[in-house]
């Protein structure tokens, strides 16, 4: 019997370390990408990876990256997990029959947001301690210079608890939910929609059908989240220095009138790079996993 899996796609454990060293790899993209949204004093994109350089060295770019590597598995689990059990309860079809019957894009629009919407609840309090610390600018251990805020993660989270209340731990939920329920929609349309482009009637997508398709569907999410992301960043971090948001609308209003609309664009290339090689990755995890429980 022909081997199942093409060298393309690796063993399910390779594939697993391959996700977790996309995180990886994408998290200085993302700490330069939330200082770059967060403060205002950086020129550009070039201009903050050299100072968080000069000023935090290498280890600069990978603050705030634990609680991310722990909690993926958890989050893309309820995303991946809550799109297809809404997927069957819409269409009545399971993940083999669906190549025969492709569901409407409606339905994997609904499907999508559904997911999208309950990965965020999940994702709120470890996304919020994620841009806290990666905000912290401090040098690590620099003898004689003042302490950052938080020491670790646990003691970020424990600080939140302690000064905000349980709900501090969701403040700029609202805004990740607004950002990810219909731009994680538009992922799973636009992944429907190139897997079908690339794929004889039928069948089932080639890893490589899935690769570039998942790789463009993070892009299109990324691309629409953008704006609202913005404001998440900031709503997340609104409450630690003074003159906070009343709310995302007044985070909205204040940010685009000193800062011009531009400034809901913040980070877009950033986040479209970084968006290509992790969904590739993530889609070749999901239809592999589904094709070795089915
Ligand atoms: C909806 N939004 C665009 C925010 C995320 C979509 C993809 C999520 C993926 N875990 C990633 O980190 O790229």
């Amino acid at each position: 019997m022909p081997p199942m899996s093409t060298p393309l796609c690796g063993e399910p454990e390779s594939r697993g370390k391959a996700g977790a060293l996309g995180l990886v790899l994408g998290h200085p993209f993302d700490t330069v990408k939330v200082r770059l949204q967060t403060q205002n004093k950086y020129q550009g994109i070039m201009d903050c990876m050299v100072k968080t350089y000069r000023h935090e060295s290498l280890l600069g770019f990978f603050k705030g990256m634990s609680f991310p590597i722990a909690s993926v598995a958890v989050v893309n689990s309820v995303l991946f997990g809550c799109y297809s059990n809404a997927l069957l309860a819409l269409t009545a079809t399971s993940h083999q029959e669906r190549r025969a019957q492709p569901p409407s894009y409606t339905h994997v629009f609904v499907a999508g947001c559904t997911g999208g919407l309950l990965q965020a609840y999940c994702l709120a309090p470890f996304d919020l301690i994620k841009v806290r610390l990666q905000n912290q600018t401090e040098p690590r251990a620099q003898l004689g210079g003042p302490p950052p805020r938080y020491r670790g993660p646990v003691h970020c989270a424990a600080c939140i608890l302690r000064e905000e209340g349980p709900r501090g731990l969701f403040r700029g939920a609202w805004a990740l939910m607004l950002r990810d329920t219909p731009t994680l929609g538009i992922y799973f349309v636009t992944y429907e929609w190139l897997c079908r482009q690339y794929t004889p009637e039928g069948q089932t997508p080639s890893s490589a059908t899935v690769l570039v398709a998942g790789g463009f569907a993070g892009i299109a999410s990324w691309v629409t989240a953008t704006p609202l992301d913005v404001v998440k960043s900031r709503m997340q971090m609104a409450g630690l220095e003074r003159g906070a948001y009343q709310g995302m609308l007044d985070c909205i209003v204040r940010s685009a009138r000193q800062e011009g609309l531009g400034v809901f664009f913040r980070g877009l290339l950033i986040n479209s790079a970084r968006a290509f090689p992790v969904n590739a990755v993530t889609f070749l995890s999901y239809e592999h996993l589904l094709l070795a429980w089915a």
